[in-house]
Formats: structure tokens, sequence, C-alpha cells
């Protein structure tokens, strides 16, 4: 056996290692995940994305194709906005699917994708549901924040003052009755009608430089303070720009898919892990 394909990439600076593994052969295990991850003994990323056929996974899915993600930790999460625009670009490019336009698998569910021709990606992510209200504590101050869910689960706090000064180094403490889980953590200036910026300590990673489920999770949370479920804004994150739109039928999350390697894993580093 040769070694292992992997691309690499990101959306907004949220990168990934891709595994094209169409019949689902791959051991990925957690400690293997974890492995590529790590920016010092392996590729380095925050997520994995294995490209596999959702039949082979045995996943429900009108999609052929079904996005495996996992986190930096190793953990499965339900869903990923920003590799999902990385994997919609991945499959257009390599032929695997022919339109522009397709269905994705997630464990979130089904996520319809359109490629734009200057490799931009649109994702109809889902309803973005507004679950309750929680606290978060970062750097010793308590913050409260909404909890959205986007397949994925979120708590979304504004700030008047710039997140830039917050220290997201170590993981914040949240809720864990309201959050058995575990939450990604999304903190936000409104910077005018339509404008966020946000940063975010996701699960499973850690600080990240941008999180597609959480920007959407922000915009339906920022919407949701104003006694609004329906509206567009771009969010600023320190990794890039996206635009998202939330509404009473779905939300929508367009922004950048970039590749930037390509190559085979080694087959003993692999076998190692
Ligand atoms: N970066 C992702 C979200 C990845 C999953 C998240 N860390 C979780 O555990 O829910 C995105 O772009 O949405």
């Amino acid at each position: 056996m040769g070694g292992i394909e992997f691309l690499k990439g990101h959306g907004t600076q949220n990168d990934f290692v891709l595994l094209p593994d169409a019949a689902g052969l791959l051991d990925l295990t957690p400690d293997r995940v974890a492995a590529l991850c790590d920016r010092q003994r392996g590729l380095g990323a925050d997520g994995v994305l294995r490209v596999v056929r959702s039949a082979a996974l045995g996943l429900p899915s009108e999609g052929e194709w079904f996005m495996d993600y996992r986190n930096a930790d190793g953990s499965v999460a339900e869903m990923c906005g920003n590799g999902m625009r990385v994997f919609a670009r991945y499959l257009a490019e390599a032929g695997l699917e022919t339109g522009t336009e397709f269905v994705v698998g997630s464990r979130a569910g089904d996520r319809l994708v359109r490629v734009h021709p200057d490799r931009s990606v649109t994702v109809q992510m889902g309803l973005a549901r507004i679950t309750g209200t929680s606290v978060t504590v970062v750097g010793g101050r308590e913050l409260s924040g909404v909890a959205v869910d986007v397949g994925n689960p979120h708590l979304v706090s504004t700030l008047d003052d710039d997140v830039a000064s917050l220290d997201l180094r170590d993981q914040p403490c949240f809720d864990t009755d309201s959050f058995p889980e575990g939450v990604n953590l999304e903190f936000v200036n409104v910077l005018a009608d339509g404008e966020l910026r946000m940063r975010v300590h996701e699960r499973g990673v850690g600080e990240t430089r941008s999180c597609g489920t959480g920007t959407v999770a922000a915009v339906a949370a920022v919407l949701h303070l104003d006694g609004s479920d329906a509206g567009s804004a771009t969010v600023d994150i320190p990794g890039g720009r996206v635009s998202v739109t939330v509404g009473r039928d779905g939300s929508t999350l367009t922004g950048p898919a970039e590749f930037v390697a390509r190559g085979e894993l080694d087959e003993s580093w692999w076998r190692a892990g």
C-alpha cells in the first residue's frame, strides 16, 4: 500500500486536513486525528474532513458524499460550516460532483452547497435555533449569552468593548448542565447594522481564526436580541470575512475556500498513530 493521500485547505483560515477515502477504509481513530492536527508532530489543522461516500458509512443522506468531520482533539462534531465550503470545492474540482450545486451529507443533516465561479462557496446551513440563554466566564469575567443550535451547539455573547482584548488561550468556563456535550463560544461586537466582528473558542479545538457555524449563530443571536428572526450580516473574523443570512426557513453562509497543499502521509507514521 502506498502513502495515504491528503490535501490541506482552509476557509477563512479555519484549516483542515482532507482525507479522500471514498470507500471508508481508513481507520480514523481519535489518536490519529489528534496527531494529524498537531502543529508540531503532524501536519497541523483545526480539524479533519474525511471525504467518504455516504453509502460506505451506511448513513442516510441524499448526497453521494459525506463530510465526516473531526475536531483537532479527535472528537466527532455534527457540522462544520467552513469545512463544508472546502469540502464542496474539493468535490467540484476533483470531478466527484459535476454540477455547481449539490448536496453533501453531514451528521447535522444534508446541506445544499453552491460553488461559485470565483471559488467561493455558499452553504445552506439549515435552521439556526435559539435554545435559551446561559453564561460563560472568560478571564474572570462573566458574560451572558444566547444559546443557538446550528446542528452543533453555540453560546454567543455580545460585548461593548473590543473582542480583541479577550484572552482566549484557556478554555472559558461554561455551564455543563446547559451544554453536556460541550459548546462553541462566540464573542461578538456589533459594528454597525449588518456588520459584526467575532472571535471564537471552539469545542474540541481552542481559539480558531474562524468558525462558520459560529458566524451563523452570531448573526441569529444578534437578530434575536434585536427582536428579529431574519436578516443578513457580514462577519469579520480574524481569518477574513463571511456573509450570513438567517431566516425562518434556514440560513446561508458564503465565504472563500482555499487549498494550500496536497501529498501523501507517510505510511509508517500513520500505522504508529
Ligand atoms: N469550525 C467549524 C465548527 C467545527 C465543529 C465545532 N468545533 C464543534 O465541536 O461543534 C465551523 O466552521 O463551523
